[in-house]
């Protein structure tokens, strides 16, 4: 087993002209969960694109598992997964037909036992025949989670993994994301806006800003750094640049203020 599960290096990404990741660098562990966060437009989501091989770098490697992510990323990403409640599942098939799907896709041996144990440890016996464009936000993150988990990854990304739950169900799937991964010693990087959600789950945290990885620690490297008492404020006063953070140069903004639209618009499911 190599020493870092995931070992990112002067990683860059550029959509024409817009910069959206600046050589960032940094690694992960087996069994060690790394939050990603920034503002909207820090780049997350362009950095999970390419861990999955569904972006292609710029410039920079990216090793996953052992493997070099631009050249052998067949020969890993059946070891990986992710869940976001940005990419929809395909909506009129039901619940039990996406779990499926994805367990065929991912060549799971007894995929009926797998789906049907993931149907009820995330409680979605009930909704297994239903559409699954008809069911609410938090249930389809919760189906969400199931598909990331459906081939046991040894790493998983999750972006905004308790979106839209209430905060009875957003403690439950947190805990069983945490008992997961001290099952399996699964690496997880977790891109979030919720701040409480990563103090209480992240070993370590990366500060993006303008694509850059401008501060990272452990929760309470930062918080002793910024003189905080939670890390909504030191997100604050890094994206606020109120002290501590790395200096921003006018040309860390991208240089066009084009329109958002996610990296994953023009990708199907059928590609991951
Ligand atoms: N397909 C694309 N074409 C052009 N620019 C893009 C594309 N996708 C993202 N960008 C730009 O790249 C930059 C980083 O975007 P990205 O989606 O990675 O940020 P993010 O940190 O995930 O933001 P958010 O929190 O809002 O989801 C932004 O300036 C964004 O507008």
């Amino acid at each position: 087993m190599p020493k870092y599960a995931i070992h990112v290096e002067k990683l860059s990404k550029s959509y024409d002209d817009v910069l959206a990741v600046k050589s960032i660098s940094f690694a992960v562990k087996p069994g060690e969960t790394v939050a990603l966060l920034g503002g909207n437009g820090a780049g997350k989501t362009t950095t999970i694109s390419m861990l999955l091989g569904i972006l292609l770098p710029t410039s920079g490697t990216i090793n996953v598992l052992g493997e070099d992510m631009v050249k052998d990323r067949f020969k890993v990403m059946h070891r990986l997964n992710f869940s976001s409640p940005y990419v929809d599942l395909p909506r009129r098939l039901t619940v039990r037909q996406n779990l499926m799907f994805f367990s065929k896709l991912y060549g799971i041996i007894n995929a009926r036992e797998r789906l049907m144990h993931l149907a009820e440890e995330l409680d979605l016996l009930e909704l297994l025949n239903r559409p699954t464009g008809s069911l609410s936000a938090g249930q389809k993150t919760r189906v969400s989670v199931a598909k990331a988990l459906i081939n046991e990854p040894e790493i998983l990304l999750l972006d905004e993994p308790t979106a839209s739950l209430d905060p009875d169900t957003a403690d439950w799937v947190r805990n069983y994301i945490k008992e997961y991964q001290k099952r399996t010693n699964a690496a997880i990087l977790l891109a979030s806006h919720n701040m409480t959600e990563v103090e209480r789950i992240c070993d370590n945290v990366l500060m993006m800003k303008y694509g850059k990885i401008v501060d990272q620690g452990t929760p309470d490297d930062l918080l002793h750094r910024y003189s905080r008492t939670n890390l909504e404020e030191v997100f604050l006063d890094i994206a606020r640049d109120r002290k501590n953070s790395a200096d921003q140069k006018d040309s860390d903004v991208p240089s066009k203020n084009i329109p958002r639209k996610p990296p994953h618009d023009d990708l199907e499911y059928g590609d991951i």
